[in-house]
């Protein structure tokens, strides 16, 4: 058994060619009771409960932390009314990700490839954390400003799905990562999508004529297909605009 998925972005993601310093495994559906243990079955075909004990230890606060944070975004946007149905939305990719020093790629120094190059999330959050060793960045008016994230806080990004279903009051910002130093860097994300088959639409009351619909109501999962067929079809950032722009 490996960590493979017919699900974009729900399984191992590694060995691109052009993206030769970046690994990544996936637990997927993360709240599904099975979901942790059967990923620990993979490496350990006996189980490991230490690991699968801690990887629930530390994404649980990172749940709550996810649910805090869209709480205050609807309570700011005065949707009180739709906080409920938007925290049942609970579906979670748990990312494991590593991208290789430099230096233990040939070549690599000379050529300084990107860790990931620069993307926005079809998610409706992410929630990154981190080692000790940077390499986030985040693209704003077309510069590149480094996110620098210390062991002990998070980086926490809107998605493209928050994007369209705040109707565009939501930035999901580009990023991307490239790292520099001699160490791998390694880092966690919490993923949270609609339920798969779930799709998302604006609230009626961010859609006025001052605010006309942005994006016609899509699924997530079909967003994410589109993405990995469509990758680099339209420059990052507009991937959202030409699958579902209005
Ligand atoms: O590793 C990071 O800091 C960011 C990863 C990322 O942007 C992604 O997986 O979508
Ligand atoms: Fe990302």
């Amino acid at each position: 058994m490996k960590n493979l998925s017919n699900k974009p972005f729900h399984g191992y993601a590694g060995m691109i060619p052009d993206l030769p310093l970046f690994e990544s495994l996936c637990i997927a559906d993360l709240l599904n009771p099975q979901s942790v243990e059967n990923f620990a079955n993979i490496f350990w075909p006996h189980g490991n409960s230490d690991f699968c004990n801690l990887v629930k230890s530390y994404s649980n606060p990172l749940v709550e932390l996810d649910a805090m944070v869209k709480r205050m975004i609807l309570e700011k946007l005065g949707l009180q009314n739709y906080i409920d149905e938007f925290l049942d939305h609970k579906y979670f990719l748990f990312r494991f990700t590593r991208y290789k020093a430099l230096s233990t790629i040939s070549g690599a120094e000379n050529s300084n490839p990107a860790g990931l190059n620069g993307h926005t999330d079809g998610t409706i959050m992410t929630i990154i954390s981190q080692n000790q060793v940077n390499g986030l960045q985040i693209n704003k008016n077309n510069e590149w400003i480094d996110v620098n994230i210390s062991p002990n806080s998070y980086a926490v990004l809107a998605g493209d799905s928050f994007k369209a279903w705040t109707n565009g009051r939501l930035h999901s910002p580009i990023h991307r990562v490239k790292t520099t130093g001699e160490s791998d860097r390694l880092s966690i994300q919490l993923f949270s999508l609609p339920k798969p088959g779930h799709f998302t639409e604006a609230p009626k009351e961010l859609v006025d004529e001052e605010h006309p619909l942005l994006f016609k109501p899509f699924e997530t999962l079909e967003l994410f297909e589109y993405l990995t067929s469509h990758a680099g079809d339209s420059a990052p950032g507009e991937t959202l605009k030409s699958y579902c722009g209005v």
